[in-house]
């Protein structure tokens, strides 16, 4: 008699119990007819999770939060939110449910989520649901961003639930599992701001201190500590998406997270030809969050999250707003520092000086903008011009005497070839590719996205039978749109 094993896991509703004001217990909705349609069995190893079991039944009842683990209280996190600059207050996960947090092998604590799991008293307006293709979407980019090392939400699963979702036509219905850090936001702190308890703000600071930032709990200051911790993350975070070329596309103050991971991946999108002006939500109408614009709206956004604490800063209100301000200042040179030392080694110079330089680089993107070049074409190029072979680079430019005069001045600085090719990837999560393979996925058939995923999670090394999946977007690829709340 085989014995069908079943999940064994225990969760801690740490959030539920201490911030009982900000989480809302809720049950996920049954899904009628569960079906795993992908497993991270890497994740689920590094959580001490069998993936055996998770294929089971049982195991799709536990990632679609129907089959509640020992320890485990769902909950609706409340948070507020900044959206395109306007303020509201009250949003929360309006599809979305912490189930609990997860303790690893080596001790490490994460955050086990669920998206699309069913209205909460959160949804306003929506179904609670969410959609395969959307859902395999952020699988996969979310899997392609850790695996360029850039810290992130990870996939543990999607689940398809039976259930048909009514978008512009009839969907199938899945559910997200995701794993994180911790699923606090800078919206997050705003809520608690809103309700006037200072209590509570310091209650959820105290859990973000001792879920983040230990050290900074320790420090004179550990409030103005916690702040410039988050903000020390969050310039290194958006300067990591600045050099892979990754546009986040809603950059609200509910989508920053305190952790410094990167989250909600509805409408991002990698760019193709490099353009500093670059949007493709399509509710971004004003290009608010275009990609040169990510490290400005980051610091805003950090500004919101000083604002919440401003009342842990100081007791002298004035003072603490002083206080603030000059940590903020800080942002500018932790951004600036994270970006030169990131496109020094995209250039294979990580150790030149800086002032010789910025020149190098400034024109550089002018040349990439003015020739429309392909972003992650052109910087996987380098390694074979480092080697003496420029026709790889040279053939995207149409510049060539430009192309040709810097890649003069940039061979003279002696660039490293062999960690050029650990620095810039060859394959991404394209936009041309991930439109096809979610459509295949939508219509049932998972190999390219399967294909596409193999790609994308080793992206520095490079294979051969493998040449579609780093090559540019076809030229009637058009403009790429991309869309929230799927
Ligand atoms: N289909 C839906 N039903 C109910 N609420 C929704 C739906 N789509 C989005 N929301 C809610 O609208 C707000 C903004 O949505 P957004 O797209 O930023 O979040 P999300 O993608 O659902 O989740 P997350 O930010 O956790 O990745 C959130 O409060 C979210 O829960």
């Amino acid at each position: 008699m085989s014995v069908v094993p079943q999940p064994t896991v225990t969760l801690d509703d740490r959030f539920a119990r201490e911030l009982s004001e900000m989480a809302v217990p809720w049950q996920a909705d049954e899904a009628p007819d569960p079906r795993l349609l992908v497993l991270n069995v890497p994740l689920a190893a590094e959580l001490g999770l069998d993936s055996k079991s998770l294929r089971t039944t049982q195991g799709s009842r536990l990632l679609t939060g129907t089959f509640l683990p020992p320890g485990a209280t769902p909950v609706a996190q409340a948070y507020s939110g900044h959206q395109f600059g306007g303020f509201s207050p009250r949003l929360g996960d309006g599809r979305a449910l912490l189930l609990g947090e997860i303790a690893d092998p080596a001790g490490g604590i994460h955050d086990l989520h669920l998206k699309g799991s069913g209205r909460t008293p959160f949804a306003r307006g929506g179904d609670g649901l969410a959609a395969v293709g959307p859902m395999l979407r952020e699988y996969l980019i979310s899997e392609a961003m850790h695996a360029l090392g850039i810290p992130t939400t990870r996939a543990l699963a999607v689940v398809a639930t039976g259930r048909q979702v009514r978008r512009e036509t009839l969907l199938p219905g899945a559910v997200l599992a995701r794993v994180a850090g911790s699923h606090l936001r800078v919206g997050s702190f705003q809520f608690a701001q809103t309700t006037g308890d200072v209590g509570l703000i310091r209650r959820l600071a105290d859990h973000a201190l001792a879920r983040h930032y230990p050290d900074a709990a320790h420090s004179e200051h550990p409030y103005l500590a916690l702040f410039e911790a988050v903000m020390a993350a969050q310039a290194a975070l958006v300067a990591q998406w600045m050099l892979v070329g990754f546009v986040h596309g809603v950059m609200n103050t509910d989508n920053m997270t305190i952790s410094g991971e990167t989250i909600d991946y509805g409408p991002c999108a990698f760019m193709d030809e490099f353009n500093p002006a670059a949007v493709y939500s399509s509710i971004d109408e004003s290009g608010r969050y275009a990609y040169a614009n990510q490290p400005v709206v980051a610091e805003w956004n950090l500004a919101r999250l000083a604002e919440a604490l401003l009342p842990l800063i100081h007791d002298d209100q004035e003072k603490a707003v002083a206080l603030a301000t000059d940590a903020l200042g800080g942002f500018r040179r932790l951004y600036g520092d994270a970006w030169t030392t990131g496109m020094k080694a995209k250039l294979g110079l990580a150790g030149n000086p800086d002032d010789s330089l910025q020149s190098l680089i400034d024109d550089l993107l002018a040349l990439l903008q003015a020739d429309r070049v392909d972003y992650t074409s052109f910087f996987r190029s380098l390694a074979a011009a480092a080697r003496g072979d420029t026709d790889p680079v040279r053939i995207q430019c149409d510049d060539a005497v430009g192309v040709d005069a810097w890649l003069h001045r940039w061979r003279a600085l002696g660039p490293d070839a062999t960690a050029l090719d650990r620095v810039n990837p060859a394959y991404i999560p394209r936009n041309h590719l991930v439109e096809e393979a979610l459509a295949a996925a939508t219509d049932g058939d998972l190999m390219p996205f399967e294909r596409l995923l193999e790609a994308v999670t080793s992206p520095y090394d490079e294979r051969p039978g493998m040449e579609r999946y780093a090559a540019a977007a076809p030229e009637d690829f058009g403009a790429y749109r991309t869309f929230c709340g799927t």
